[in-house]
Formats: C-alpha cells, sequence, structure tokens
C-alpha cells in the first residue's frame, strides 16, 4: 500500500524571499493577526507576512493606544498566532518599553519573543536612535523588521495620528531612519501614514523591502490592520484603510437573529434536539 503523498507545499516566506520578490518587482503583502483562526485563514489566503501587531491594543484590547501592551501579552499573541502558519512569515511587534531601555534589555525581549512564542522576526518602530539596539538584535541570528513614519508608540508625545513628514527636513529624518535601520542590519522597514511621494523615495533608495501602511502605492509592500479592512473595528478610519467586508454589521446581524430565534422558541427546533 503506497503512503498518499503529503498536499503540496508551497514555499515558506523568509526574509530573504521578501528581498528576493523587491528585487523582482514582486509586491508583498502583510496584514496583522493576534489569534489562531484568523492566522489560519491569512496563511491559506497566501498573505506573505502575518505582524502579531500591538494593534492588538485597539482592536481586541479596546484600548485607545498601544502603549499599554505588555510583552506578556504580545507573547501570548504571538505564540497562538505562530502555531497556525505554514507558510507566512511570522513577525512579532516589540511592545512599547520593552526595547526602549537598553540594548540589553532589548535583546533579551527580542529573544523571548522568538525563543518562548515561536515567530520568525521582531519590529521595532523609530530611526536613527534604535539602530544601534537593532543591530545587537540581529547579531544575534534575529530578522528585525523597522517602522518609522508615524510611529503609535509615541502618540502621547505628538498627540495625534496625522501624517507624518509633510516638510523637507522630516521628511530627510525619515530617510535618514531608515537608512540607519538598513545599515544596522534590518530585513525590511514599515513606513506609516507619510505623503506617497516620500513613501517612493524609500522604496527607491532602499535596498531593503518597504511596506507602507497609508505611504502611497510605490512602496514594496503594503500592510493593514485585519480588523480594520474586514470592517470589524471601527473607531479610527484613516483614508488608507479599504474596506474589503462589514463583517462587523454581519456579526450584529447574525447575533440579532440568534436572539430574537431564542426569544420567540424558533431555536432549536426538534432537529436540533435529542
Ligand atoms: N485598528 C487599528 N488600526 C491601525 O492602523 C492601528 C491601530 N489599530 N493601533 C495602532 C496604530 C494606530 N494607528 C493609527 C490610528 C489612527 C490613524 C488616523 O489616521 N486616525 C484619524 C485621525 C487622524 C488625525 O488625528 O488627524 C483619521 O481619520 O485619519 C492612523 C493610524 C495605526 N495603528
Ligand atoms: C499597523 C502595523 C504596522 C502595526 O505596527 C501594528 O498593527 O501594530
Ligand atoms: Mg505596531
Amino acid at each position: 500500500m503506497s503512503a498518499t503523498p503529503p498536499p503540496p507545499r508551497r514555499r515558506k516566506v523568509t526574509t530573504e524571499a521578501l528581498r528576493r520578490m523587491k528585487a523582482k518587482g514582486i509586491k508583498i503583502s502583510a496584514l496583522t493577526a493576534y489569534d489562531h483562526q484568523m492566522a489560519q485563514v491569512l496563511d491559506l489566503a497566501g498573505i506573505d507576512v502575518i505582524l502579531v501587531g500591538d494593534s492588538v491594543a485597539t482592536v481586541v484590547q479596546g484600548r485607545d493606544s498601544t502603549v499599554t501592551v505588555t510583552m506578556e501579552h504580545m507573547l501570548y499573541h504571538a505564540s497562538i498566532v505562530s502555531g497556525a502558519v505554514a507558510r507566512a512569515l511570522v513577525v512579532g511587534d516589540l511592545p512599547f518599553m520593552s526595547f526602549q531601555v537598553n540594548s540589553d534589555e532589548a535583546l533579551r525581549n527580542a529573544g523571548r519573543m522568538v525563543q518562548e512564542s515561536g515567530v520568525e522576526a521582531v519590529k521595532v518602530e523609530g530611526g536613527e536612535k534604535v539602530a544601534p539596539t537593532v543591530a545587537r538584535i540581529v547579531d544575534a541570528g534575529i530578522p528585525v523588521m523597522g517602522h518609522v513614519g508615524l510611529t503609535p508608540q509615541s502618540i502621547h508625545k505628538f498627540g495625534t495620528y496625522k501624517v507624518r513628514a509633510t516638510n523637507p527636513a522630516e521628511a530627510d529624518e525619515v530617510l535618514a531612519g531608515a537608512r540607519a535601520l538598513q545599515d544596522a542590519g534590518a530585513s525590511a522597514v514599515v513606513v506609516e501614514k507619510v505623503p506617497a511621494a516620500l513613501g517612493k523615495r524609500l522604496a527607491d533608495e532602499l535596498e531593503i523591502p518597504v511596506i507602507g501602511i497609508g505611504a502611497g502605492p510605490h512602496c514594496d509592500g503594503q500592510i493593514l490592520v485585519s480588523h480594520d479592512m474586514l470592517g470589524l473595528y471601527s473607531k479610527f478610519h484613516p483614508r488608507f484603510v479599504r474596506r474589503y467586508a462589514s463583517l462587523g454589521d454581519e456579526m450584529q446581524r447574525a447575533f440579532e437573529s440568534y436572539v430574537a430565534d431564542v426569544k420567540s422558541g424558533e431555536f432549536p427546533t426538534d432537529d436540533e434536539s435529542y
């Protein structure tokens, strides 16, 4: 009796694969996940990168900012996501205060993220200032994704989620930051809510893939928060979010039907009973 061959396995996405995609002009698709089921569906849909974002704060924890997210929260979500994914590259966001104090703590927390949750890379917010920390994490064998432009962990410093780098000096600073991350060995960089012209400049001038969120069409890839594009979260509605579904409305309709059916006695029927 011959054994059934395993189903064809699509090639695992690695940081090296992202680099090749940029070189070939193949756009990189990325979305967030915080749980096993969402991660499984994203992986089956062929997403290239799954970010376990500290945006878990807004969509799962009901917070207004990401600064209250802890390493423990991230490790829990990252571990349940990692266990569900066969193909996509899984990246874990390092939360506020897990990497800012000093590079020893940053390295320890990046190590915990990989070792205790099974993600394959970590993401850190910031430009030139975090570059030395990024270099140490990369030296330890952990791929790092940078994040420049709008950096939500600094919300209390800026006070708003307004578009960033709208003047030439700020644009140059974002570019210098992204370059410093590249020089430190970062594998890719996210750029958030900056003019499309700056997104293009970053993609053109950097060798590493530039993944945009509200950074225009010229980036090497795009990322969104899954709950935003699914219509499951509506507290923020920046214009960079395209809604691909209205799952929040659909869920509410389903719950209302259930409530009505229970109240009326229409559920359960004999067929649904023993
Ligand atoms: N659900 C969700 N989606 C995100 O994209 C996201 C999070 N949560 N949490 C962490 C950060 C915060 N982010 C944000 C939040 C708001 C805007 C924003 O543009 N908000 C409003 C007002 C902006 C203003 O103050 O001018 C907008 O209408 O554009 C952008 C990115 C991105 N990240
Ligand atoms: C929006 C992306 C880039 C992010 O950092 C997050 O989801 O936390
Ligand atoms: Mg984040």
